[in-house]
């Protein structure tokens, strides 16, 4: 009999910690998100982010984070190991980055604000002046119609209030390219969403620097703290995935890509956006492809990638990577991929090299889209949103 109750009592008592151990498991999956957050400060060497297995979703995989980083000092360990230089990066401040970058696009593009300035400022403004004026905006890419406009508006002002000072010529100038640049355009970029994350695809020809921008914008969103993975749709050119995992391990966001050549980018997409989902991100930012040796095929290719997103979550912002150097070519291309998919958003990349500011305008008119970001070098931290009385500005300087 004794036996018997000794034996009931010691079966009560492993059910009673097995019931203990399940409750502490469950209730860890219930921490919210942003008090366990993706990329912990501190970790092991041989720790894994949260779901970053390989294979894990049959081809599809989830790169891993670089394996070293140094613990914190308040954590117990070597001295030697806490002096360790960190892995993973930290992306510049976008309020520091914008100070640094104006200073390369006045470089790059005031040639045509001070010859426009200079024109303007003449005893006398005839006709060779304006024509002159007119060629300089035409060659900066500000388009035909903006052209004309601004001229226009010019020569009135001008006659009207019959001033040569420079001064007040470099007002009226400045505010009629804030005018055509439009400040009204809503920049920001919609990078949260409500419950889930926010999902950024990103589009555009080969060579303009779309996986570049991918990996700078993960770098703004990570020093913005945002949670943040990459999904490698690129299937086309084999290294695109390689590249964007690069970018993503310096500064520990997770890349879903492909292990199989040429893979249907709308499934790693889906997957990239399931991950996301799944690892509570903020944002999940999709790299495309951009062949446009054929048109129908980009436009099929493209439109599948965004249907088959959709099927998991609204697809939030559009982003047409453009090469401010392409000029007028740029524009036809702009305007196929807004055929295909309904960009919301424009990032304006290499306008380091060039000073032809003014496709900034052009590109807006036609598309009636907004530039967001702009690409200001090969740099990490090159990339910064797009301000228009500080691009004007920067026009501008003497
Ligand atoms: N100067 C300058 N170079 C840039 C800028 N953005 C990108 N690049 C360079 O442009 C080149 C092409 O960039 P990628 O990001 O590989 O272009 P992509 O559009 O992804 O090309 P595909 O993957 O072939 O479709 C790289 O050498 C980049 O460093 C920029 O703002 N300024």
């Amino acid at each position: 009999m004794e036996t018997s109750v000794l034996i009931t009592f010691i079966v009560l008592a492993v059910v009673l910690v097995g019931l203990v151990g399940t409750l502490l498991v469950s209730g860890r999956k219930l921490t919210p998100k942003k008090t366990r957050r993706l990329y912990p400060e501190t970790r092991d060497a041989d720790d894994q982010p949260p779901g970053a297995a390989e294979g894990e979703d049959g081809d599809t995989l989830v790169a891993d984070r670089p394996a070293a980083e140094a613990p914190e000092a308040a954590v117990e360990a070597p001295e030697a190991e806490a002096e360790a230089a960190p892995a993973v990066e930290t992306p510049e401040p976008v309020a520091s980055r914008l100070a640094r970058l104006r200073a390369r696009l006045v470089k790059s593009n005031n040639v045509f604000g001070k010859s426009l300035l200079a024109l303007l400022s003449r005893d006398e403004i005839d006709e060779d002046v304006w024509e002159e004026i007119e060629e300089t905006l035409l060659m900066a890419d500000l388009g035909t119609d903006s052209t004309m406009e601004l001229v226009d508006t010019l020569r009135e002002r001008v006659t009207v209030e019959g001033s040569k000072d420079p001064q007040r010529v470099r007002a009226m100038l400045h505010e009629e390219l804030v005018k055509l640049i439009d400040p009204e355009f809503d920049r920001r970029l919609t990078v949260t969403a409500d419950g889930r994350p926010a999902v950024v695809l990103v589009v555009g020809v080969n060579g303009v620097g779309k996986t570049t921008t991918v990996g700078k914008l993960a770098r703004v969103l990570v020093a913005e703290d945002k949670d943040v993975i990459l999904g490698a749709a690129d299937t086309f050119r084999a290294a695109a995935a390689e590249q964007l995992t690069t970018w993503g391990s310096r500064v520990g966001v997770p890349t879903v890509s492909s292990d199989v050549e040429g893979a249907d980018p709308a499934s790693v997409a889906y997957d990239a956006v399931d991950k996301g989902t799944e690892l509570e991100t903020d944002v999940v930012l999709v790299d495309t492809a951009g062949r446009l040796q054929n048109k129908a095929n980009l436009m099929d290719e493209l439109g599948k990638v965004k249907r088959v997103v959709e099927k998991k979550s609204e697809v939030d912002e559009v982003l047409l990577v453009l090469d401010a150097t392409t000029g007028q070519n740029g524009l036809n291309q702009a305007k196929v991929f807004s055929e295909a998919v309904n960009v919301t958003g424009i990032v304006l990349t290499k306008l380091d090299g060039t000073a032809r500011g003014g496709i900034v305008v052009a590109i807006q008119k036609q598309l009636g889209v907004p530039v967001k970001l702009i690409g200001l070098g090969e740099g990490p931290d090159d990339l910064a949103p797009f301000d228009t009385e500080s691009f004007v500005d920067a026009l501008l300087e003497d």
